[in-house]
């Protein structure tokens, strides 16, 4: 039973941490910062245009995929100034990489807006 609760614990309080470093993420990073932005205009842009629910649960995981890429993006980063502060090529190749999948996240979440929208857009009676 006291092995259990202490399982219990530590995952509580693996999800206190995880939400700390979501707020930090959110405080510190203006990347993330400016994630959080075009989010929030995405909501309003799906709410506006009243959006179905398939296209609700894409634009989530749109959201979700390049905001949490971002965030390991940005732990990257620190890691890899904190292990190596000077310039060395393969820091900047490892730094590369990591923006490099967040690419990829921010490629597919444009295009999943453009399927989305594109049509409303398009039949949008002015
Ligand atoms: N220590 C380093 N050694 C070699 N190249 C580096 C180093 N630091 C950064 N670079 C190069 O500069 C680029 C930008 O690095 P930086 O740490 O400023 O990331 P950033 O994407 O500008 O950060 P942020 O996402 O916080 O704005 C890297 O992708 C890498 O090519």
């Amino acid at each position: 039973m006291k092995k259990k609760n202490n399982f219990i614990i530590s995952r509580l309080k693996g999800g206190v941490y995880a939400v700390k470093g979501a707020f930090l993420l959110l405080k510190t990073e203006p990347s993330v910062q400016v994630q959080a932005i075009i989010a929030i205009c995405m909501i309003f842009a799906g709410c506006y245009f009243n959006i179905s629910k398939e296209e609700w649960i894409l634009q989530t995981l749109a959201i979700g995929l390049v905001m949490s890429l971002e965030g390991a993006n940005t732990a990257i980063e620190e890691i890899a100034d904190f292990i190596h502060p000077d310039f060395h090529q393969k820091i900047g190749l490892i730094k590369d990489f990591a923006a490099g999948a967040v690419f990829f996240a921010a490629l597919v979440a444009v295009i999943i807006g453009i399927l989305i929208y594109y049509p409303y857009i398009v039949n949008i009676n002015l």
